[in-house]
């Protein structure tokens, strides 16, 4: 009997808010928002395809070195010097592209999950994180797309550089549909990049996103940052991380001190100038708005995250209304949808059927 080849593989991996409060780079929780894919094995010899429908669809390039789950998937393979087989892709992908809920955490999530089950590659979920990890750069988003739950992490220092990021990679190098040859082999991330903690979260709280109709890249909103803080800004953030991690536990969780714990000095300032009416929004308070724990960017923005206890829907109005009265880029009024989520227990999911002959 020969060894099983995979036929067909389904993925799902969650959407993902992260920078919660003053988390910048550490605390993110995955959303009831899911990428599928779904994938068929095709003959040696066939061109794989790809089918992607959802938000944006018509700006997501649908070549193999180009699209991101393709891409990552062809690293991964060539990393264990294998090809990614020919496909047929169905992307179905209603997490919004480009704005603070980790489209492309979930994105490179599926791709590692797609090579380590199209090229049999039997990588453990701590593995396929060392990748997901060297590839996005940063650990909040697919930490918590790919282990699932309310997840703290960091990274360790020496892969801490940004141009680690494989965004930069000539993604055309491993997309051939030949194995790269052996000088070319990418080398795999050393092991343990980065470590994380599931936290405890109150059931209770929901997480409200108000999305506004505009994109604002992770690149352009990392670029605005400073390169260094001032000591009293660092203790500021850390001060709160530390009590906002607690307080978001407790099963009757305190707005009392949840707000103010979720306030950030790191990144929101700097980016304010890239999403019109975010200071009058960051400003909406308990007082104003019953059931509100706390309110900040998500991700890189522009979506806002109000973690909430009740009252989500009329909580998204109020951000919405000041959007609505706010000038976009286009000198128009700011247009938004609220979604009210979950934080999801189970990260990324996936079955492989496989052919036994
Ligand atoms: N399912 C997907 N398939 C292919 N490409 C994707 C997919 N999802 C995201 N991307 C790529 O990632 C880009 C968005 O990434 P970016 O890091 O700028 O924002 P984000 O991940 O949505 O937000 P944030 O990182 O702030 O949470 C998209 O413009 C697209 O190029
Ligand atoms: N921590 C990341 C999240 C966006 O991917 C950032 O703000 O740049």
């Amino acid at each position: 009997m020969s060894a099983p080849t995979p036929t067909h593989i389904k993925i799902t991996v969650p959407a993902s808010t992260s920078n919660i409060g003053p988390g910048f780079d550490v605390l993110g929780a995955s959303l009831s928002l899911y990428l599928s894919v779904s994938a068929t094995l095709l003959p040696a010899g066939s061109a794989t395809a790809i089918v992607y429908t959802g938000n944006n669809a018509h700006t997501v390039p649908l070549t193999v070195p180009q699209n991101l789950i393709t891409a990552t998937a062809c690293y991964i393979a060539a990393c264990h010097g294998k090809a990614l087989p020919p496909l047929e892709l169905h992307i179905d992908n209603p997490i919004p592209l480009g704005r603070g809920l980790g489209s492309s955490g979930s994105a490179v999530v599926a791709g590692v999950i797609l090579a380590n089950e199209a090229c049999l590659l039997g990588l453990s979920k701590e593995r396929m994180l060392d990748f997901c990890l060297l590839i996005e750069g940063h650990p909040d988003n697919v930490t918590a797309s790919l282990l699932g739950g309310f997840c703290s992490s960091y990274l360790s220092a020496s892969i801490h550089d940004e141009h680690v990021a494989l965004h930069n990679l000539d993604a055309t190098v491993y997309c051939s549909n030949n194995p790269p040859p052996n000088g070319r082999l990418p080398l795999p991330p050393v092991e343990n990049i980065g470590r994380h903690v599931r936290l405890p979260l109150s059931p209770a709280i929901r997480a409200v996103v108000i999305i506004p109709k505009f994109e604002l890249s992770t690149k352009l909103a990392r670029s605005v940052l400073p390169a260094s803080y001032s000591r009293a800004d660092v203790i500021f953030n850390l001060q709160r991380l530390s009590v906002l991690t607690l307080a978001l536990s407790s099963p009757e969780p305190s707005s009392d001190l949840i707000y103010g714990a979720m306030q950030d000095r790191v990144h929101q300032h700097y980016r304010q100038h890239l999403v019109p009416g975010l200071p009058q929004i960051l400003a909406l308070t308990p007082e104003k708005c019953p059931g509100l724990l706390g309110i900040c960017v998500s991700g890189a923005g522009p979506t806002v995250l109000a973690l909430a206890v009740a009252n989500f829907e009329s909580i998204g109005r109020e951000v919405q209304h000041i959007w609505a009265s706010s000038m976009g880029s286009d000198g128009s009024a700011i247009e938004s949808e609220v979604r009210v989520l979950e934080v999801v227990d189970d990260g990324a999911t996936w079955s492989t059927s496989y052919n036994v002959e």
